[in-house]
């Protein structure tokens, strides 16, 4: 836990405004859906763009023209997932070579109660592998990979959690597992919804008319 961050890109993938959140359909029309994915992508950009040893923040989507609308003045870069990268790995994957042989972030684009100090504990990390856990330790939020990691292939998808420490294994690379508060909780149901601190369900209630 000595070694400073310094020079990371962070690349956080994000679906079109229409595919994603599903699992919130019962309780969301279309446009809340919409916004909220708008909502929890905005602050995950802008806490990855306040947090020390971050120094590029990639966007990468099949839908830049949402991304864009989205992620306006944030100071995001927004990267196209190419037609034959499909799907979450692929497009990461593809957001991996263009970032270059440095350290690289994952962080998913749902985390409302990401803060700078969720991305410093994780980056301060000295494994060349760091996973930020779902509270169900079964999902990966946060993935931070050092460039020794370099054999290291996404595994995101159900279960990713084991199988990103099983991938590390395979490479005979240290992996260190992260729980925070901040970091627990992607907002994929109501469920998720009810564990977020009061203030979280504040801040994005304010901003997402008809929010649970
Ligand atoms: N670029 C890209 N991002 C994706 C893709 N699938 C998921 N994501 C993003 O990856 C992160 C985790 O997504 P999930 O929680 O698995 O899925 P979701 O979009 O929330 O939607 P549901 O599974 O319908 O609840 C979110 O930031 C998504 O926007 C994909 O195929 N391409
Ligand atoms: C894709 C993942 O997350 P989710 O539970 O949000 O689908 C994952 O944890 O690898």
């Amino acid at each position: 836990m000595t070694r400073p961050p310094g020079g990371t890109t962070a690349v956080v993938p994000l679906r079109d405004g229409v595919s994603g959140k599903s699992r919130l359909a019962a309780v969301l029309d279309a446009a809340a859906r919409r916004r909220l994915v708008q909502v929890l992508a905005r602050h995950v950009a802008t806490t990855l763009r306040a947090s020390a040893g971050v120094e590029r923040v990639v966007v990468v989507t099949a839908d830049p023209a949402f991304a864009r609308a989205t992620l306006d003045g944030l100071g995001v870069e927004v990267l196209e997932q190419p037609t034959d990268r499909p799907g979450l790995n692929g497009a990461l994957e593809h957001a991996r070579e263009v970032a270059g042989p440095g350290r690289l972030l994952v962080a998913h684009a749902d985390l409302p109660a990401l803060a700078p100090a969720d991305v410093a504990a994780v980056l301060a990390q000295d494994a060349p592998v760091t996973i930020a856990a779902d509270r169900y330790r079964s999902g990966t939020n946060l993935l931070a990979l050092r460039p020794s990691a370099r054999a290291f292939r996404f595994r995101f998808g159900a279960g990713s959690l084991a199988a990103h420490l099983v991938e590390a294994a395979a490479h005979g690379l240290e992996a260190a597992v992260v729980h925070r508060p901040g970091t627990a909780v992607d907002l994929d149901t109501a469920d998720d919804w009810a564990q977020l601190p009061g203030a979280v369900r504040a801040a994005v209630s304010r901003d997402v008319p008809g929010l649970m």
